[in-house]
């Protein structure tokens, strides 16, 4: 593996004196193991998360029998009493004890003994480690100068050079795939393809040619012979999205294909060598999923080679307004003309939770951009603490629901316009869809749009999870 360096060469003959690399400092705990079959092992983490259970996904892996695969968390970041951290357990069979009690969540201190099945675990001293951070304040198209992103800016660095596979998990809209194109943007495959294989718009049926590709004939729909994601990726990077939505019987069959790093197209009997780097993500928890056996534990560790994690836009600080005035440019940009955000607005905007994370605030900026007047958004223009633009629901004709003259004409022009604007994109792609069974790259060149936008729309009018036979 190698790793690059932001930090200059050493010249010949002179002595140059490094510049300490920036850090953070994070807490750290360790917890040993006093009694049980497992006794003396131990771990020492600084992660936001910590699992305890049999099964090989864990932090801390225990033999005993009576204990459950996914067992107990220990979070770190929860807040809460100072020096404490939260136990939970995950619904484990035989629950998990402190003093004597049985707990579902608890804050417990150094100190604390945790019992589980047989086996008892001191919660030890925890202390602080210093993690390093970028000096950077973007990889690639993702912004951001809060400690937890330059943080993850750091890792980034360090494996975009590698064919490593990279497991991103985050909330929904909070970057996910701009991870995954960044770290193709920077990799010396750059200049090969990037696809990407969006495994919750995937008909059942169609999901394993997607994926291998197939013969002319091979099936009934098989009009033409086509290459799966794979091969379409060959010299480059694949990004599997949302991979916690992969049918469990599909699964096998991608591990085969990480194993071995060759595809046979369906009904064909030669084998393709492909090269490909793949980035999987998932808002979902994906350890928890191979607890309940509805994910494979060889397969989560062929995509985790190497885990990040993208924090939640709330607990981005001040990226907030770094990000909006970014999307406030790049929305007034093509229509010429400054606008500002007033600081009333910029107030509201770090003051809100952000659900939706950096697309929630990416389309809030979108709409308070068109709304803004003498060039000023003030915070009525965002539309926070109140419920979003309304997107009309379809009727059950398919056709959208307008609100009805007399109410329409009640509503201050922009809203009105808004809404009437809102009802037709949906009516559009809903048609569009249709048109074209599902498949983005087809719809998307029909309406001379780019398959990235049109997934963009898709989203925010809800219409994402339709069928789609993408790539
Ligand atoms: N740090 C960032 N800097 C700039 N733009 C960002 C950043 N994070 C996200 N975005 C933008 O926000 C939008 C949502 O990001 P993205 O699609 O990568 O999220 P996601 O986590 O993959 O979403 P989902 O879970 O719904 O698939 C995109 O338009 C993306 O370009």
């Amino acid at each position: 593996m190698t790793f690059r360096s932001d930090e200059p060469r050493e010249a010949a003959m002179t002595t140059s004196v490094a510049r300490a690399a920036p850090s953070r400092p994070l807490r750290r705990v360790m917890l040993r193991v006093t009694d049980g079959p497992d006794r003396d092992a131990q771990v020492q983490t600084a992660r936001p998360r910590l699992t305890i259970g049999r099964s090989a996904v864990n932090d801390l892996v225990l033999t005993d029998s009576s204990i459950s695969g996914l067992h107990a968390e220990l979070q770190l970041a929860a807040g809460g009493p100072h020096g404490a951290v939260l136990l939970r357990d995950l619904g484990s069979t035989n629950g998990t004890h402190v003093g004597g009690v049985r707990i579902r969540e608890a804050w417990i201190e150094p100190g604390a003994t945790i019992q589980l099945g047989k086996t008892a675990i001191a919660f030890l001293a925890e202390d602080e480690v210093q993690v390093p951070i970028s000096r950077q304040t973007h990889f690639g198209a993702l912004l951001g100068q809060s400690p937890g992103m330059r943080e993850l800016f750091a890792v980034l660095e360090r494996i975009a050079d590698t064919d490593m596979s990279v497991l991103v998990g985050g909330e929904t809209g909070s970057g996910k795939e701009l991870v995954a194109r960044a770290l193709h943007d920077e990799s010396p495959r750059h200049k090969g393809p990037f696809v990407v294989l969006d495994c919750s718009a995937l008909p059942r049926e169609l999901a394993e040619a997607a994926i291998l590709g197939h013969r002319k004939g091979a099936f009934t729909s098989a009009l033409e012979s086509r290459a799966g994601a794979f091969e379409e990726a060959h010299g480059g990077t694949l990004f599997l999205d949302e991979i916690g939505e992969l049918p469990l019987e599909l699964q096998p069959k991608l591990l085969r294909v990480l194993d071995r790093r060759e595809v046979q197209r369906i009904g064909e009997t030669q084998v393709r060598k492909v090269d490909v780097r793949v980035v999987a993500a998932t808002h979902r928890d994906l350890k928890t999923m191979v607890g309940q056996a509805q994910f494979r534990e060889d397969l989560y560790f062929r995509l985790s080679v190497m885990n990040v994690e993208l924090p939640p836009l709330r607990e981005r600080g001040d990226d907030i307004l770094l990000l909006a005035e970014k999307f406030v440019s790049d929305f007034t940009r093509p229509r010429g003309g400054a606008v500002v955000l007033s600081p009333a607005a910029r107030r509201a905007l770090t003051a809100h939770p952000w659900p939706g994370n950096v697309r929630e605030l990416k389309n809030t900026i979108e709409r308070a951009v068109h709304f803004a007047s003498a060039g000023v958004i003030e915070p009525a223009d965002l539309f926070l603490g109140r419920p979003s633009r309304p997107v009309p629901a379809p009727t059950p004709a398919g056709e959208p629901a307008v609100a009805g003259d007399d109410a329409l004409f009640a509503q201050p022009f922009k809203e009105a316009k808004q809404a009437m604007v809102d009802a037709f994109e949906r009516r559009y792609f809903a048609r569009l869809l249709e048109q074209h069974d599902g498949n983005l790259s087809r719809a998307a060149a029909a309406a001379g749009i780019t398959r990235y936008y049109l997934r963009e729309l898709l989203k925010r009018l809800g219409l994402h999870r339709v069928k789609d036979d993408e790539p």
